[in-house]
């Protein structure tokens, strides 16, 4: 693993728009325009890794298959996928964008059976979302609760899942700083990478972020600073580079 920590610019995709939600509830959105046009914005000014999310697909509201594929497609970087992948279907679909690793959700909670089947086939492809109020997971677009997260930590780690992104969804949009005390505690209770998402508002998050890097943080995932101006990609860079 690296000493240094990656950052995932994120564009969530809802009808069509790149936008950001507050604690990831539909309804709540802010709309930045063209899907493809802020990729490419992440992408020019660095970005090693672009986090990618279907939200119809989570929410069950449809989904945004066809210009995700077209923004995966485009890019040079390396891409994450998340969002609805919760079948085969789902999965090859996802897979054939070419997309470094795909975040599986709900399916992890729902289908574990399933889950057990696509990590032992697709190993470090795979990667698990693990979104959390409190120590309770959601699903379905975190809307629904989905057991306990240490217990299905422990059921993933054995199956052999090669990383976790872990989510606070009381932070998630808000700007209101990431939840180090949660990271602390998925990194003490697993010998896996761990991406951290959800709440970053300033370079000095990121820069905290990046002290749990011996612990097991592997990267974080920056949206809303970043739509909303509070830095620029560039100085997020060059914050975590030392
Ligand atoms: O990733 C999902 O599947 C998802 C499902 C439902 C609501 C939101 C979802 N993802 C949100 C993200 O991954 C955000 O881009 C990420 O947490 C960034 O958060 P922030 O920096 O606080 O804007």
């Amino acid at each position: 693993m690296s000493n240094r920590l990656e950052l995932l610019p994120a564009v969530d995709v809802r009808d069509g728009q790149a936008v950001r939600l507050v604690h990831g509830e539909s309804g709540s959105e802010t709309s930045y325009g063209d899907p493809l046009e802020a990729a490419l914005a992440w992408q020019r000014a660095g970005a090693e890794w672009l986090h990618l999310v279907d939200l119809d697909a989570a929410f069950g509201t449809g989904d945004n298959r066809a210009q995700i594929a077209e923004v995966a497609r485009a890019m040079d970087v390396k891409v994450e996928l998340s969002g609805g992948i919760r079948d085969d279907a789902s999965l090859q679909a996802a897979l054939a964008t070419g997309c470094r690793r795909v975040n599986l959700g709900t399916a992890a909670l729902e289908s574990p059976e399933w889950v057990a089947k696509v990590i032992a086939e697709h190993g470090e492809a795979v990667a698990v979302g693990l979104d959390v109020r409190g120590t309770t997971l959601r699903g379905r677009g975190w809307t629904r609760d989905g057991g306990d997260l240490y217990e299905t930590l422990a059921r993933l780690d054995a199956e052999g899942c090669a990383r976790y992104v872990v989510t606070d969804i009381a932070k998630d949009g808000t700007l209101k700083g990431p939840n180090l005390e949660l990271l602390r505690n998925v990194c003490a209770r697993t010998d896996r990478p761990v991406v951290a998402s959800g709440g970053v508002s300033s370079l000095d998050d990121l820069r905290a972020i990046a002290s749990l890097v011996p612990e097991g943080v592997e990267g974080a995932i920056v949206g809303k600073a970043l739509y909303a101006k509070a830095f620029t990609l560039e100085e997020a860079l060059e914050a975590v580079a030392r």
